[in-house]
């Protein structure tokens, strides 16, 4: 199976630079200029700095290349997924596409693999989400994710292709599981880098650690998930390594929002839209997501953090 990714962001060129160290593969970028300067200096210097490509990574900007390829990685943010894949409809028909961004799409409340079923339904689809920093699978660290794709015929030759010596791909057809787990932990780590930020303490972020999880769950096991799918690489893996690390954008979100001071807006943050898309879904469907009401209401201005402690320590005592 031949590989391209689609999207030069932080984790599209650390998938193809980690791809092409075990198989030719291509690069696209959507600016010509960004791909030709990626091509000359080896290096994507924008997004990814100090991880060199290998010889065997082709970048291009031409959409002309997905003709060679049968397997396509998205690495485009997931409220650019919609517009991304109408735009290339015709050129994605047929493949394999693997979602590999996390989160809900503000307007519609779908998670990647129903857009992509949406927008392009001859493809099949799959998804590679679970805990992994760009700059870590570029440097060839040791690195496990899920895999989600159903029939698990085709997941297991994905598996096979996409998996690399560093890069150890475990297998679900659970794809709900996989993308609910994927896209809430954001928000609970933007929850967790309040408490941070706020100089809440240690203890407050446990706590929202492990009651955001029963969120993740309650919504997933509504949704029709399996519980050992939330568990797992793609929900609670996830989960805490975002909610540990200030190289995660969503919870340095959460520290600035503590903190009470500015975020960079052009930083790619898939929380901010996937707290405020569950918010919804969950007043819909009649889910209590507590947390997730509250990361809104925080990035919206109607809480302050200390207003926001206040009302989550205040909700009726319950059995756990
Ligand atoms: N950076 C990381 O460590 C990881 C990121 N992810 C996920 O990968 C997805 C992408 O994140 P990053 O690569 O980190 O973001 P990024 O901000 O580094 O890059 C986003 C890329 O998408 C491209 N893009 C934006 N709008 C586009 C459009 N309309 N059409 C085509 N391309 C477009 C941008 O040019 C940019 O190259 C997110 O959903 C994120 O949650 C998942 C695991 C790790
Ligand atoms: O998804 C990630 C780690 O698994 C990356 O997290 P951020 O998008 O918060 O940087």
């Amino acid at each position: 199976m031949s590989v391209a990714v689609l999207g030069a962001g932080a984790f599209g060129t650390a998938l193809a630079i980690s791809l092409a160290r075990k198989a030719p593969t291509t690069l696209w970028c959507r600016s010509k200029d960004h791909a030709d300067e990626i091509r000359s200096t080896r290096e994507n210097t924008r997004r990814l700095p100090g991880a060199p490509l290998p010889d065997a990574l082709a970048v291009t900007s031409d959409i002309a290349c997905l003709g060679a390829h049968d397997v396509i990685l998205l690495a485009v943010p997931m409220q650019k997924m919609r517009g991304f894949l109408t735009a290339h409809q015709a050129a994605l028909s047929g493949k394999t596409l693997v979602a590999c961004c996390k989160g809900i799409e503000l307007d519609s409340g779908l998670g990647p693999v129903a857009v992509l079923r949406d927008t392009v339904p001859e493809a099949t689809a799959a998804l590679l989400t679970g805990p992994s920093f760009a700059a870590d699978i570029a440097l060839g660290l040791p690195t496990a994710l899920t895999l989600a794709c159903d029939p698990d015929e085709t997941g297991k030759a994905l598996q096979a292709t996409l998996s690399t010596d560093n890069l150890r791909l475990y297998r679900t057809t659970d794809l709900t599981g996989a993308e609910i787990g994927g896209a809430l932990k954001n928000v609970i780590a933007i929850a967790c880098g309040a408490v941070i930020g706020a100089r809440l303490g240690d203890s407050a972020r446990a706590a929202l650690m492990t009651r955001g999880y029963a969120e993740m769950q309650r919504l997933a096991l509504a949704r029709g998930a399996r519980p050992e799918t939330l568990a797992g690489l793609s929900g609670f893996g996830d989960l805490t390594l975002t909610c540990g690390s200030e190289l995660s954008r969503n919870f340095r979100l959460g520290l600035s929002l503590g903190r009470g001071e500015a975020f960079d807006p052009s930083i790619t943050v898939e929380g901010a839209a996937t707290a405020r898309a569950t918010a919804k879904t969950a007043q819909e469907m009649g889910l209590e997501m507590p947390i997730t009401q509250t990361v809104t209401n925080l990035l919206d201005q109607r809480l302050t953090i200390s207003d926001a402690a206040d009302q989550l320590l205040k909700r009726p005592l319950k059995e756990e």
